[in-house]
């Protein structure tokens, strides 16, 4: 399946909300540092996939041994995420139909089943697809002393999640055309909004979280232990 699979891991942050003495990236959870974890959760699911890694030039904490596959590059990252996102499709010379999938190296989290679903749905949807989430909440608007103004209705309103993927040609065009016209996106899909087109939501597990603060490392850590003793569970139910 995943031969013709690119996988961009845009990894070049440097975790200012997480405030710790080096990129998030590479802070341990566990034996092996969340760069490692993340990698390791897509080669499981596409062990055959191309890895386009985003680093900031000036990263020294990398280090190859933490790279599970075995076709694989690494790209300078740039000034955004979408920077970073957009040098790693100007670094390959792929068909303009390959399939990209694009995911956070801050999500370590994320699971086969999950990885195998977008995959499947952005095969059938030209606009591509995300992984996503309902909303569960009220949701409020605060007013500048941060009082709540406003219930914001939540009906059709998804938190956008990692990974996202799409063609190739698609993909460059959407994000050449934000750089152009001097537009922020925070994630793939809403360059590709812009353009007029309606990537797919797909469904994905609540537990596909992003560590962004330094609460979510033990969260994840939490997470990851509860998706091992499961996967161990159902191989011995097997
Ligand atoms: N110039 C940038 C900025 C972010 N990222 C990557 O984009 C993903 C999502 O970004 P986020 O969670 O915001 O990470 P950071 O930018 O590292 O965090 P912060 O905003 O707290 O500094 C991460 O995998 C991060 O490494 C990137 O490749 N290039
Ligand atoms: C791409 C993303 O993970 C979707 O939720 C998110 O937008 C990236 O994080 P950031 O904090 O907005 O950089």
């Amino acid at each position: 399946m995943s031969h013709s699979l690119w996988l961009i891991v845009p990894a070049a942050g440097q975790g200012k909300r997480m405030g710790a003495d080096k990129p998030k990236q590479y802070l341990s959870l566990g034996e092996k540092p969340i760069l490692a974890h993340t990698l390791s959760r897509l080669h499981q699911a596409f062990p055959t996939a191309h890895l386009v890694l985003c680093l900031d030039s000036d990263d020294h904490w990398f280090k190859p041994e933490w790279v599970p596959f075995s076709q694989w590059q690494r790209v300078a990252g740039g000034a955004e995420r979408m920077d970073s996102v957009l040098n790693a499709l100007h670094a390959i010379k792929v068909p303009e139909n390959a399939m990209v999938m694009v995911h956070d190296v801050a999500r370590p989290c994320i699971t086969s089943s999950d990885l195998w679903a977008l995959y499947d749905a952005a095969q059938q949807h030209p606009s591509g697809a995300l992984l996503a989430m309902p909303v569960a909440d009220t949701m409020k608007r605060a007013n500048a002393e941060q009082l709540s103004a406003a219930t914001e209705p939540r009906d059709r309103l998804w938190h956008a999640l990692t990974p996202q993927a799409f063609r190739y040609a698609l993909l460059r065009r959407a994000l050449e055309y934000a750089v152009a016209n001097h537009c922020m996106v925070t994630d793939e899909a809403s360059a590709v909004e812009a353009l007029g087109q309606a990537p797919k939501l797909v469904s994905g597990r609540r537990d596909n979280l992003k560590i962004t603060h330094p609460d979510d490392l033990a969260l994840a850590a939490a997470i990851m232990a509860s998706q091992v003793a499961q996967s161990s569970e159902s191989e011995r139910s097997c």
